[in-house]
């Protein structure tokens, strides 16, 4: 296998299903690093406040393509935040403005949450409208239940909301995002129709040891936690599988590094300079290289219901050393691997 293994490896150019790219001075950084990576991008609306009207939408992407260097296509696809009163009446004009797709963050579970959603009965009649208006639901799956050990929300999650909720909303679309457990990879799988989920580079190429190799190591901290090795392999699996229901979201998550190096240190990690090559190192362990195109570049325009790209990027196995820091406004951007060597890297993409 190995003497086989290519140098070079072009495919579709893909799409990140899963972003979080902030707003202020922080896109003259997030932007370009997804740009030069993705054609396309489903933009988080966890700001704060969190983005939860159309206007609000059409203002932030208006912010985003200003930040998208010359010569660039990038297109950002914008959601909305839901709340537990966020109207019906907007979802429409939420679709006529080209917001794609709604977040459900139950209040607390993850960063900027706390304007989340309470009570999923709160927000039925918001959810009847996405469901006519064609708009889909992305769901971060965890409760927040302290009762419930934190490498468990998930799998409680599936079974006491998500369950109902797919009976209720048959044909509403849903995607779990950023799953982490064999658990979200056995009930997506499961599902007929309707439901898929996004899965990170990270969640992909480690385990919860890689928190606390020689101490407790931040950078690796995000929410939904690294799971034990077992809930990885099956990730892995999936992912490489060819099933369409499984397709590439960084969940890229950018906090300054004093605030992720810190006595409470935030939730999230930083992958979008070096997204592609971090897949291809994961795909590549599992001897899959050639089921990458379909996983980062095929399975989610599909699901979305948008067109594939029609430009190719290509990735070299060459080593280079990733940088140890980007300047974030005023303070430093540390991404997973700062200073590390990586194995494969992304030329420029071609027409
Ligand atoms: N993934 C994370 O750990 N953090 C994300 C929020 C999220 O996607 O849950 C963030 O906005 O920082
Ligand atoms: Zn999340
Ligand atoms: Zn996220």
């Amino acid at each position: 296998m190995t003497n086989a293994a290519p140098e070079l490896l072009t495919l579709t150019r893909p799409d990140d299903w899963h972003v979080h790219l902030r707003d202020g001075p922080a896109l003259a950084t997030t932007v370009p690093h997804s740009a030069a990576q993705f054609a396309r991008a489903i933009v988080m609306p966890n700001l704060r406040p969190p983005v939860t009207t159309a206007a609000q939408a059409a203002a932030y992407r208006q912010r985003i393509l200003a930040a998208v260097p010359p010569g660039v296509r990038f297109e950002p696809l914008m959601t909305l935040y839901l709340t537990d009163n966020l109207p019906p009446d907007e979802i429409r004009r939420a679709r006529e403005a080209g917001v794609v797709a709604v977040k459900l963050y139950p209040a607390g579970a993850t960063t900027n949450s706390d304007a989340g959603v309470t009570d999923m009965r709160k927000t039925h009649r918001t959810l009847e409208a996405m469901q006519r208006e064609g708009l889909l639901l992305l769901v971060h799956g965890e409760v927040t239940d302290p009762e419930v050990d934190i490498f468990d929300r998930e799998a409680v999650f599936i079974e006491r909301v998500l369950q109902p909720l797919r009976r209720d909303f048959p044909e509403l679309r849903i995607v779990l995002e950023h799953i982490t457990t064999q658990d979200a990879v056995q009930y997506v799988q499961a599902a007929p129709r309707h439901l898929a989920a996004t899965i990170t580079a990270h969640h992909l190429l480690y385990n919860r040891n890689a928190l606390f190799v020689g101490g407790i190591r931040p950078h690796y901290y995000c929410l939904p936690v690294l799971k034990r090795e077992e809930h990885r392999r099956a990730l892995v699996a999936a992912a490489t599988s060819g099933d369409p229901r499984f397709f590439l979201g960084t969940d890229s998550a950018p906090h300054p590094a004093h605030l992720k190096e810190h006595a409470s240190g935030c939730a999230g990690c930083y992958t979008a300079p070096a997204a592609l090559e971090l897949y291809a190192e994961a795909f590549e362990a599992a001897g899959a290289l050639d089921k990458l195109e379909a996983f980062a570049s095929l399975h989610g325009p599909d699901f979305y219901g948008l067109p594939r790209n029609t430009e190719r990027v290509t990735l070299r196995r060459t080593p280079w050393a990733l940088p140890s820091s980007y300047p974030f406004g005023q303070a430093q951007l540390k991404p997973l691997r700062a200073g590390e060597t990586l194995r494969w890297r992304l030329m420029a993409s071609t027409a």
